[in-house]
């Protein structure tokens, strides 16, 4: 068995969870507050700065120019094209974008989820960096991927364009390179890092689940 197939199979019951839980089920069914959508978007916008730093971290990592350009092409996507996911709930929420991105204070979990990649990041292995934010990418299909296969939405569902953003294609695509990169360095990787990669893997997957809870509860200090 592949490492990136051991590391889905122990995360099973969390990949569950996340596809039940009622902030997804809430884009699912189109039924999430306002409130719950801007405080998502506030986090996630803070979030995804981060993780793009922690991608640059990856790419001071590198061994080779063809793996820096593969964090080079990541990092420009999360900077040109997340947006459009964020562009989509604030639409629904009816609130413009930029208002949302100036004064938010991060709330615990958020800035739990952001410290445990910048610390893996600054402190392990280019194997530890892959499998801190393999999670990310691989959640998000796999819910989105559930979403389309379960109910179908059509394109006059409000969440339409967030849904088919993370279920496209291209973005299976790079979820699946993701892991056959995680799985080349795991094949020459010792056992000590390979643990480290494990956990770093299994606190991205708890915290994908409780980043959906902090939206849901409105989670604030
Ligand atoms: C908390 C949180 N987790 C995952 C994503 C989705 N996402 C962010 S970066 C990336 C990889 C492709 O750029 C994916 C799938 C999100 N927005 N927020």
């Amino acid at each position: 068995m592949r490492f990136s197939e051991e590391l889905r199979r122990d995360a099973d019951l969390i990949f569950q969870s996340i596809r039940n839980h009622p902030f997804v089920q809430g884009i699912q069914q189109a039924s999430l507050s306002r409130e719950q959508i801007v405080h998502y978007v506030q986090q996630d916008y803070l979030y995804l700065t981060t993780y793009a730093k922690v991608y640059g971290l990856g790419l001071a990592k590198c061994r080779t120019r063809d793996e820096m350009q593969d964090f080079h092409r990541r990092i420009g996507f999360i900077l040109n094209d997340e947006v459009h996911p964020h562009v989509t709930l604030c639409r629904v929420a009816g609130v413009s974008y930029e208002s949302l991105q100036r004064g938010a204070t991060l709330a615990p979990t958020a800035q739990h989820y952001m410290s445990h990649m910048l610390s893996c990041a600054a402190t392990g292995s280019l194997g530890e960096v892959l499998a801190t934010v393999l999670p990310c990418h691989w959640t998000y299909v796999d819910l989105a991927t559930d979403m389309m296969t379960r109910v179908s939405p059509t394109a006059d569902h409000p969440f339409y364009d967030w849904i088919a953003f993370y279920a496209d294609r291209d973005m299976h695509a790079g979820m699946a390179d993701l892991c056959r990169w995680l799985d080349d360095y795991a094949a020459s990787a010792g056992e000590e890092d390979k643990s480290r990669m494990r956990t770093g893997f299994m606190v991205s997957c708890q915290m994908e689940r409780r980043f959906f809870e902090m939206a849901y509860t409105l989670e604030s200090w």
